[in-house]
């Protein structure tokens, strides 16, 4: 969402705007139409552009029916300068002409806008049977060097990787480095057409391989349970959509792509309840901005999968309804001599520029006087010297979590809270069962680089109902009366503040003053 000061001095919000440069399926299930409505759901303006006007009902494909090159020029300039895309997601492409247009028209866009994103659903062939395109995987190699995220389907992602090596089976993380080396950024390859017996409970992991760098490859894993419906029709321009859309609101790819899939599970669970006993191939169902947590895949991970037999870590010990209010960070002993006295119910040493023995002084003291005054005191990083000196609690960053000994914590009966930065995050840590997840930053914050990390309240509050019965901390950027109040509203249990007590004028009259209120 972009903004711009109208006449009148007020802020006005822009919609986002995504383009689809898609075929047109006159039975409403796929192509344009699944499209519009996916954008329209999750709140973007959506252009088209029409490659094909295809005829085809739910049992078959029956003509193409390509749109003449000159008119997708002149409707991709008439659109440009008046409503500029963010996005600009791909589904089919009719012919070679559209391909040459496409691939030109594309390279001038992305010197035009470069903070331009570009999706591309590779539609070569049609659900209901049938080729959709003339083109071959191998004619697309032009194309590849210019798309940002690619969603092919297991079959398609095989089709592809072809290109690079020889159409042998192959798992899934060897097909989408192949993908990469096409010249793509991202690829997603999803999982979802494995075939389901009756009665079977059938796993459906999609696969996101991101290119970080020319040495530096990330991986994303989602799982489902697969939903047995025939209303699927349009389902994977559906997703491909719902990730340009995502990704026009700024969603990291990581947190685009589990919002995207949580849709898809949203929608086909949704057709399955109106499931009408009939065989029919029948529409994707569109449901609106998926929120409930039982429609959010589960991640996978090697960290998760070293931790299949994790306890749940100990709980904060609060009565029902209680929370815990205002939670310090801070650097030293002296911070804690002043603060504990307030009867804070918790507080976090955060010691960046210390180690060796000096390091594990600080810690023991900390401990024993955090103890005496009964008071949670959290052990940021330092997990080792946590356990070793009978400590309460420890925070770990998604990052620390790779190097840390989780079982290790768990069986010293430490509680653990865990940082996390949009849903994929939450989602990963929830999984390990913490004592508490941190969330943030929720403003933009001088105290760390959180480039690209801001939630902003509404996505706080999105992530909060995801946390579901784990008590949730905010943190970032909290620092004046109007932030921790609007913080505080959206129901979070605790707020964890840096500098607004570490840097104001009167640090014990402030923490005082804001504890009073967080109750
Ligand atoms: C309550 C709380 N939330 C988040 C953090 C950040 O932890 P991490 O991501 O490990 O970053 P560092 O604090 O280690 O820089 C935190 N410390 N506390
Ligand atoms: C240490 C830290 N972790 C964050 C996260 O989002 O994980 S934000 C942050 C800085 C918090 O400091 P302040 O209250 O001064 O903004
Ligand atoms: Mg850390």
């Amino acid at each position: 969402m972009t903004s711009h000061i109208a006449a009148t001095g007020t802020v006005v919000k822009n919609k986002a705007i995504i383009w689809t440069i898609s075929g047109a399926d006159c039975s409403g299930g796929a192509g344009i139409a699944a499209d519009i409505k996916t954008g329209h759901n999750l709140k973007v303006e959506v252009c088209h552009l029409i490659t094909a006007n295809t005829v085809q009902n739910s049992h078959q494909l029956l003509a193409i029916n390509a749109v003449d090159v000159d008119i997708l020029a002149a409707q991709a300039k008439a659109l440009t300068l008046d409503k500029p895309p963010a996005v600009i997601k791909i589904g089919l492409i009719a012919n070679q002409q559209q391909l040459t247009w496409l691939v030109a028209w594309l390279g001038n866009i992305k010197q035009q806008f470069s903070s331009v994103i570009v999706v591309y659903d590779p539609v070569l062939q049609a659900s209901v049977g049938g080729r959709l395109s003339k083109l071959i995987s191998t004619e697309l190699q032009p194309l590849l060097p210019l798309i940002d995220v690619i969603t092919p389907n297991l079959i398609e992602a095989t089709q592809l990787s072809a290109m690079v090596n020889s159409p042998t089976t192959a798992d899934v993380l060897t097909l989408a480095n192949r993908i990469l080396s096409l010249g793509v950024k991202a690829v997603i390859i999803k999982g979802g057409h494995q075939q389901q017996a009756a009665n079977q409970v059938v796993d459906c992991s999609d696969t996101c391989l991101q290119s970080l760098t020319s040495s530096q490859r990330q991986v994303y894993t989602l799982r489902a349970d697969k939903i047995a419906t025939n209303a699927s029709h349009g389902g994977g321009c559906s997703f491909a959509t719902a990730l340009a859309s995502f990704l026009a609101h700024g969603y990291l790819l990581r947190d685009a792509f589990t919002l995207s899939k949580a849709f898809i599970h949203q929608g086909l669970a949704l057709s399955h309840e109106t499931e009408c006993g009939t065989n029919d191939y029948r529409a994707f169902e569109q449901g609106p901005w998926p929120t409930q947590p039982s429609d959010f895949p589960s991640v996978f991970s090697p960290l998760i999968a070293r931790h299949k037999k994790l306890p749940p870590f100990p709980c904060l010990g609060l009565k029902p309804s209680e929370k815990l209010g205002l939670y310090p960070v801070v650097d030293s002993l002296a911070w804690l001599k002043r603060l504990l006295p307030l009867n804070i119910k918790i507080i976090q040493l955060r010691i960046k520029d210390k180690q060796g023995q000096a390091l594990a002084n600080t810690i023991a003291q900390a401990i024993a006087l955090a103890r005496s005054y009964q008071c949670r005191l959290f052990i940021n990083d330092h997990w080792q010297l946590a356990m070793k000196y009978g400590g309460y609690g420890v925070h770990l960053g998604q990052e620390d979590l790779a190097n840390a000994n989780l079982m290790a914590i768990a069986r010293a009966g430490l509680r653990l809270g865990i940082s996390s930065h949009g849903c994929y995050e939450l989602l990963l840590a929830k999984q390990l069962q913490p004592s508490y997840l941190a969330i943030g930053a929720i403003f933009a914050t001088k105290t760390k680089d959180m480039t690209g990390q801001i939630q902003g309240l509404a996505n706080l509050k999105q992530l909060l109902a995801l946390a579901e019965s784990v008590p949730v901390v905010a943190i970032g950027g909290i620092n004046t009366e109007q932030r921790l109040q609007q913080v505080w509203q959206t129901g979070v249990n605790s707020i964890a503040l840096v500098s607004a007590i570490t840097k104001a004028a009167q640090p014990l009259e402030v923490a005082k003053k804001w504890q009073a209120q967080l109750v």
